[in-house]
């Protein structure tokens, strides 16, 4: 598996060739950063732009429970927010372990694995279908 990370662009700056490239995106924002929510839709949408599709491998992570006192977005919010673009959200914090972080990933791999497999069913369904149609075509 790779990860990259997007580290030090500018909040909602995602490269076309990086959308394209990914089979899964873990969206991240800090939850005591409301820039950083609102960037969420931003790459959301530039990444479905690239890939021509809003369906894609993708979960919501939103950072630092652990400073709950200076959180500028709600869990509430957050939940919304992943309601409307079809991701798992998970509410996590670094200082915890990651235990929260870990399931993040393990879902995100979860759901590529599962639709790559149920495209692979999908395609090799039509090769059988069009077998069949050829065979009895003649
Ligand atoms: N309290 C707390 N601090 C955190 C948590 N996660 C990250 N930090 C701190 O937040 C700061 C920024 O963390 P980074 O991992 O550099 O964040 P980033 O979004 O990757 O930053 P860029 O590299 O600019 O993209 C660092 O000081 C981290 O130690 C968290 O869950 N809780």
């Amino acid at each position: 598996m790779h990860i990259y990370d997007t580290a030090g662009q500018e909040e909602g700056e995602i490269s076309e060739a990086h959308a394209r490239w990914g089979d899964g995106f873990l969206l991240a924002f800090s939850l005591i950063d409301r820039r950083s929510f609102s960037a969420i839709s931003t790459i959301h949408a530039a990444v479905a732009a690239a890939r021509h599709t809003p369906n894609f491998s993708c979960v919501i992570v939103a950072n630092k429970t652990d400073l709950g006192h200076l959180a500028e977005v709600s869990e509430d919010e957050a939940t919304e927010l992943a309601g409307e673009l079809g991701a798992s959200l998970f509410m996590t914090s670094a200082c915890d372990g990651g235990p929260s972080i870990q399931a993040a990933f393990f879902e995100l791999h979860r759901d590529v694995v599962r639709r790559r497999w149920s495209r692979r069913r999908r395609s090799s369904a039509k090769t059988v279908i069009e077998g069949f149609y050829k065979m009895f075509s003649r």
